[in-house]
């Protein structure tokens, strides 16, 4: 469904090479890796946030970054990790911002407009929010508010840049089951960044651990989830623990032991 062939950028002093994803209807793919390693730069390039040294991103075979911002804005779907609106909206307007790139320049929502971003507040269980000032918010709230203004433009592909971020157990919990559940029952892909390898594991169809700029290894959690492959990529030796099918990552370090 959507592929990124050989994506590279550079800012200067950090550079992107040669990253190659794929991700199918459906699926869960993660970017994981230490801070500073190039997560969010791959995130933003794939969406278009920035330039790619060359056209690589293609959704359905058709060139992402070539076609126009409405169309686009269809096929994806960007969640950032946090957002200041300029104003005091209430929480349905925000999600309604979601849908700008369909409107004209001086163009208000209507009606159907404003249905629509309730739907999708409906979907993620928050329409009783829905006149709330968006500034008032939890974390977790806020979070799933940006998911439901991505969704608003039911794009095929969802980018989700840290969505656990600052966000509690509960929180986090909910966040990814979300996600989850829109690519289980929805069909709709997520790349997303995270830092918890155990989360990644739990609720990623595939991992790619990213490592200085570069895509290390990508592959189903078990494949790329082993204690050599994280030791090298995070500097710290971890050990993998398995039962009842999942895995469960832990340091291994002197203090704990
Ligand atoms: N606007 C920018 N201008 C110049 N360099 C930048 C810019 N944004 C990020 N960088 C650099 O690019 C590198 C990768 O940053 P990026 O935010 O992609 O990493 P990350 O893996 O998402 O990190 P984290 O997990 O800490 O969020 C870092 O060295 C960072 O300093």
């Amino acid at each position: 469904m959507l592929e990124v062939r050989g994506l590279s950028f550079s800012y200067g002093d950090f550079s992107i090479e040669g990253a190659t994803l794929e991700v199918k209807e459906g699926e869960v793919v993660t970017l994981l890796g230490p801070n500073g390693s190039g997560k969010t730069t791959i995130l933003k390039a794939i969406y278009g946030l920035l330039k790619p040294k060359e056209r690589c991103v293609f959704i359905d075979g058709r060139d992402f970054h070539g076609l126009p911002i409405r169309e686009r804005a269809k096929l994806a779907g960007y969640v950032p990790q946090s957002h200041t609106p300029p104003f005091p909206y209430t929480v349905l307007d925000v999600v309604v911002t979601g849908l700008a790139s369909q409107l004209g320049p001086f163009e208000s929502p209507r009606k159907e407009h404003y249905e629509k971003a309730l739907e999708k507040l409906g979907l993620l269980g928050l329409e009783r929010l829905k006149d709330k000032p968006y500034t008032q918010l939890s974390g977790g709230q806020m979070q799933l508010v940006l998911i439901a203004r991505a969704l608003v433009q039911e794009p095929r592909v969802l980018l989700l840049d840290e969505p656990t971020a600052h966000l509690d157990f509960k929180n986090q919990v909910k966040v990814l089951g979300i996600v989850k559940r829109l690519a289980r029952e929805e069909g709709i892909s997520a790349i997303m960044t995270l830092h918890d390898p155990n989360l990644a594991s739990l609720y990623s169809d595939r991992i790619a651990l990213v490592k200085d700029g570069k895509i290390r290894a990508a592959g189903r959690p078990h494949e790329v989830l082993r204690e050599e492959m994280l030791r090298d990529v995070y500097g710290v030796p971890v050990c993998v623990l398995e039962f009842d099918g999942f895995r469960l990552i832990l340091p291994r370090t002197e203090v704990i032991q």
